[in-house]
């Protein structure tokens, strides 16, 4: 059993245990279980990330926030119906509420398809990302962090199928092939106390695993079970993991998605953050995995929020959330799907 104090506590795991001798795997597995449960996120090390590809990362976005607006701008968000690019802030909504922070989505790369009302409405967020010219060391750069968390994530996705006594392929269809995955570059500027605190809204994340990079500022806040928040301050070295709401969906609960936000800086600071969002193929339909009884009497069934309805396929869900935070880019684009999306968010669980 554990303990209310463990609840509020995030855990660090080493990874590299998990790829040793099969005691170490065994109690990594066993750890694993408990940050999932208990507290729905974890440290990170012994990951295997080089801290120079690190460093590299977190300088170069840094040199990005620098850039004049005007080269920011070059690529913002709304000039792409595939809700890439650059957002200025106050310009991305959780919950209808502004979040206070600048950032850059990056996700897979693939061209875009010919629109047709043939096919899915999904396939609108296939397409290119937007590159910034004034900083062109940004592409290889993020490319190879695409490859490398790619990887990361989705061996330690084969570690949460053993925690689910599964196969360790049981999650195989959802990184064969091409996996679906965002990256989130982002930048929260200090404000005075006095206003709005919202750096990002209390929210879950949408896919699979979010891995996630922390420069040095705080500001990252986990829900506890029991209620209240959770500081889950940067260290050196680490990522921080959390679930989504599809690793949620495919354990019928056994594992949640934890709910956090972040709070914004003290004036004249800022907080850097590089978010790496594991998700499936759009085209996936998400498995719900059949579990052992012993686990399947733990596990507590989906969060059933009419506000934010969950759909097996992937596609479906992750239009869904990008519709909803960035407004601006659904009105120029994708207009004539505001109104069915209206709807669906009242609609029962789908
Ligand atoms: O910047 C962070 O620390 C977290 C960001 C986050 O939760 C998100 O973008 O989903
Ligand atoms: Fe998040």
């Amino acid at each position: 059993m554990s303990s209310t104090a463990d609840k509020r506590t995030i855990p660090v795991l080493d990874f590299s245990r998990y790829e040793a001798d099969p005691v170490s795997r065994k109690e990594f597995i066993e750890g694993l279980r408990r940050a999932a449960r208990d507290v729905g996120f974890f440290y990170l090390t012994g990951h295997g990330i080089p801290q120079s590809l690190i460093d590299d990362v977190l300088h170069a976005s840094r040199r990005f926030f620098a850039l004049p607006d005007e080269d920011k701008l070059q690529i913002e968000m709304v000039n792409s119906p595939h809700f890439r690019g650059y957002n200025r802030v106050g310009q991305e909504l959780t919950k209808g509420e502004r979040d206070w922070r600048e950032q850059i989505d990056i996700g897979s790369e693939a061209p875009a398809l010919v629109r047709d009302g043939n096919l899915p409405a999904w396939t609108r967020l296939q397409g290119p990302n937007q590159w910034p010219s004034a900083l062109p060391e940004l592409k290889p750069l993020l490319l190879e962090w695409q490859d490398r968390l790619t990887d990361l994530s989705t061996r330690l996705l084969k570690a949460f199928a053993i925690v689910l006594e599964q196969d360790e392929n049981a999650f195989e269809t959802i990184y064969a092939g091409t996996p679906n995955h965002l990256i989130k570059i982002i930048r929260y500027p200090g404000r005075d106390s006095t206003e709005s605190e919202q750096g990002v809204g209390a929210h879950k994340d949408s896919g699979f695993l979010t891995l996630l990079l922390q420069e040095k500022q705080k500001g990252l806040q986990v829900e506890a079970a029991e209620g209240g928040w959770i500081d889950a301050e940067p260290r050196a070295g680490t990522f921080v993991v959390n679930i989504g709401e599809l690793l949620e969906m495919a354990t019928d609960g056994y594992l949640k998605a934890t709910v956090h936000r972040v709070v914004t800086p003290p004036a004249g600071t800022d907080r850097l953050s590089v978010a790496f969002f594991l998700g499936a193929p759009f085209d996936a339909e998400i498995p719900l995995l059949d579990l052992a009884p012993h686990l399947k009497a733990q596990a507590s069934g989906v969060t059933r929020d009419p506000q934010n309805p969950l759909y097996r396929n992937s596609g479906q869900n992750a239009l869904k959330s990008r519709l909803r935070s960035h407004p601006d880019v659904a009105r120029r684009h994708h207009a004539d799907l505001i109104a069915t999306q209206a709807r669906a968010e009242v609609a029962p669980f789908a």
